[in-house]
């Protein structure tokens, strides 16, 4: 399958500021893959090789260790099953352990990335991928593996701060200064912070900004998504497991917790945190231990939780979803994220640097935003907030043409209301439906991306993939 990435040209900007890791290897037989994940990872890596074999990978982890790999599971042929991929999988943990390998998956191929991570790998990303979750998702794994190698030879604990490629916490509207105040109060703190907000307001870039200034900085966050992550591995991705804890536990694992000790672990989409899980983590940060899957004795740990959520109080307040006991544990600080249409001031800000951020990328001019399209832009509602802003300025970049920007530079959806459910629509055309559908499911559950996928049957990230197809 061919990325997306191709309809937007070639990357060639380069970032001045030196990358966190320094190493990452692409298996995949498609060049068109390896391409375009090589130009979404290379400013995270100094080098980013890529093999379309994997007997080159295993030739190449004889004398060095990557921080981290992303491999397909399929190599021959016709071949869809993932079984030449795990056999593959196998022997990278065996010659390397530690290993952070991101598995790439077929849409919907969820069985096989289980299994893929029961053996050993990190994650995984669903093709076709948005370049900001791939990179997202192997820049956790990296430093997932770095911690993991640290908490294990207690080594590195005077590791320098990693310079920071991170999107920095832009607007000045009061209700982010707010935000800034409290975020300036709670980071030097060990309080647990509680993020409140709806999907892409910012609320892992205020995580990363809380412990970026907190005393635990010397060590990389470490993030884990219970919105992405299986339900069958909620409990060893936490708290880790022992050797033959369970089928296909082949080694041992260090769970998430122990691997942010005396670091931050970010805990993203609380809210899917399983009601039977509820209790062991509530006891680990408690008792500040985790016993792992299958030991019989506690590990200590030192972990300050960032949790974020994009339920609203009320729900969280409901005792059948959530344990009041562990909200309580979470919330000692509470930071509210507006949505961008309640702080419409911060725009203009977001605008200006998404714009001119993209324009160095692309190498496109850097061109004028008449007042008309910027009041556009400032009157349109943002269901999917700043990640959509920063997506739509992304497009802009792309398609403009001569010294402005225009209005339909910006794909923003029509702010018609939406049919009552029941009614009948008058296209048959399947991508105006599925627009049509998603914008529904939207709306229904007030712009909560998670109730809105699974109302379609879809994953989060298959949403976001969809939204941004079409520009929502
Ligand atoms: N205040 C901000 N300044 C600059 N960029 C921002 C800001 N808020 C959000 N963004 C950008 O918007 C995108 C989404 O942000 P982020 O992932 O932090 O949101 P989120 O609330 O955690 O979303 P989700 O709930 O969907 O995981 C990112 O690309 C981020 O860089």
């Amino acid at each position: 399958m061919s990325c997306p990435l191709f309809n937007i040209g070639q990357w060639r900007y380069k970032s001045s500021v030196k990358p966190p890791f320094s190493l990452a290897v692409i298996v995949d037989d498609d060049p068109d893959i390896t391409l375009a994940a090589k130009l979404a990872l290379r400013d995270l890596f100094e080098k980013v090789e890529t093999f379309g074999s994997p007997a080159e990978l295993l030739t190449l982890l004889k004398d060095t260790s990557p921080d981290a790999i992303l491999l397909d599971l399929n190599f021959q042929r016709g071949a869809t099953d993932g079984r030449e991929g795990l056999g593959l999988l196998g022997q990278i943990m065996e010659l390397d352990p530690d290993a952070a390998v991101v598995i790439i998956t077929a849409h919907g191929a969820v069985s096989i990335a289980v299994e893929a991570i029961k053996a050993g790998a990190s994650d995984f990303v669903a093709k076709p991928w948005s370049n900001e979750r791939l990179a997202a998702t192997v820049r956790s794994a990296a430093a997932l593996r770095h911690s993991r190698i640290d908490a294990r030879t207690e080594r590195g604990r005077a590791t320098e701060l990693l310079p920071s490629t991170e999107t920095p916490l832009l607007g000045h509207s009061p209700a982010m200064e707010r935000v800034r105040v409290l975020i300036e109060r709670a980071a030097p703190t060990d309080a647990n912070v509680l993020i409140l907000g709806e999907n892409g307001t910012g609320k892992e870039i205020v995580a990363r900004e809380i412990h970026r200034l907190s005393r635990r900085n010397a060590q990389p966050m470490i993030s884990i998504d219970l919105g992405a992550t299986s339900e069958s591995l909620f409990e060893s991705e936490l708290f880790g497991h022992v050797k033959g804890a369970f089928t296909g536990a082949a080694g041992e694992r260090i769970g998430r917790l122990k691997a942010a000790d005396h670091s931050t672990l970010f805990l993203d989409e609380i809210g899917n945190l399983p009601l039977h899980l509820q209790p062991k983590l509530l006891t680990a940060l408690e008792q500040r231990e985790v016993v792992p899957v299958g030991a019989n004795r506690p590990t200590p740990i030192d972990v300050r939780v960032v949790a974020a959520t994009n339920a609203s109080p009320e729900q969280l307040a409901d005792e059948k979803k959530f344990r009041q006991d562990l909200l309580f544990r979470l919330n000692t600080i509470e930071i509210e994220l507006p949505p961008l249409r309640d702080r419409r001031e911060d725009i203009p800000d977001l605008l200006d640097h998404y714009l001119s951020l993209y324009a160095r990328k692309y190498d496109k001019p850097q061109r004028k935003l008449p007042p008309g399209v910027l009041q556009m832009l400032i009157e349109h509602d943002w269901p999917g907030n700043v990640r959509a802003l920063r997506h739509a300025s992304e497009r802009a970049v792309i398609m403009a043409e001569g010294d402005e920007y225009r209005a339909e530079d910006f794909p923003l959806p029509t702010r018609h209301r939406a049919a009552p459910l029941s009614a009948e629509s008058d296209t048959l055309n399947l991508d105006q439906l599925e627009k049509q559908m998603i914008e529904r499911a939207l709306r229904m559950h007030h712009f909560n991306v998670s109730l809105a996928a699974s109302e379609l049957g879809l994953s989060r990230g298959a949403l976001y993939r969809r939204m941004e197809k079409h520009g929502l």
